[in-house]
């Protein structure tokens, strides 16, 4: 299912299919759309646990907002055994059809070695780029993809802003997208 260049062993990524029931996801989503928005970027957004500060693409001990809440945590509780750690950082992404996510790293110093990335609703192509190398891994909803070693450090992640993706061929139409983003935030000692 993962291009060559992703074979896990060797490249860090890993992706878990139906890793949520859809009856749970879509409870998930009900949660989610109950909560307020942020909407200081393109697209919409939620975080918790720690503010991530887009202007200075930081995070810092003062961004601190509190526990993950209480809806978050059996999922956060699942996803700690694919991150080996217990995640204290979750951003929502909303994506309408023709918004994306430019290409980057997840910022090195502020989040811990392994980025997990789950999937609700539309299914959507991310972009993994490393100098001219390009790699389109379609996320299906309800999957759970786990960013590790080169697939968190040495290559680049994106959703290109467009209306439709092109999956084994066929052009697929996108719809509301929702993604929820698992971290663990470093920050250092001294700053706590
Ligand atoms: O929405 C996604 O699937 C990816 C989000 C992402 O890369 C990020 O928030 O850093
Ligand atoms: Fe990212």
């Amino acid at each position: 299912m993962l291009p060559d260049l992703f074979s896990p062993s060797t490249a860090g990524l890993s992706l878990t299919p139906d890793f949520v029931a859809e009856a749970d996801a879509a409870a998930l989503l009900a949660r989610i759309d109950a909560q307020p928005w942020r909407d200081d970027l393109k697209r919409r957004v939620q975080h918790y646990g720690y503010r991530y500060d887009y202007k200075t693409r930081s995070v810092g001990p003062d961004d601190q907002l509190g526990p993950l809440p209480e809806w978050l945590e059996p999922l956060a509780a699942r996803v700690a055994d694919s991150m080996g750690a217990a995640p204290d950082q979750v951003i929502v992404n909303e994506y309408l059809p023709g918004q994306g996510i430019a290409p980057h790293v997840d910022c090195v110093p502020c989040f811990g070695p392994r980025i997990v990335i789950l999937s609700l609703g539309s299914p959507c192509v991310m972009t993994f780029s490393r100098g001219q190398d390009r790699v389109d891994l379609p996320l299906p909803p309800n999957s759970l993809a786990v960013l590790a070693d080169a697939a968190r450090h040495g290559w680049r992640h994106g959703i290109a802003a467009r209306k439709s993706d092109v999956i084994a061929g066929l052009r697929h139409p996108r719809s509301r997208r929702v993604s929820v983003t698992f971290r663990t935030v470093r920050v250092s000692p001294t700053a706590r």
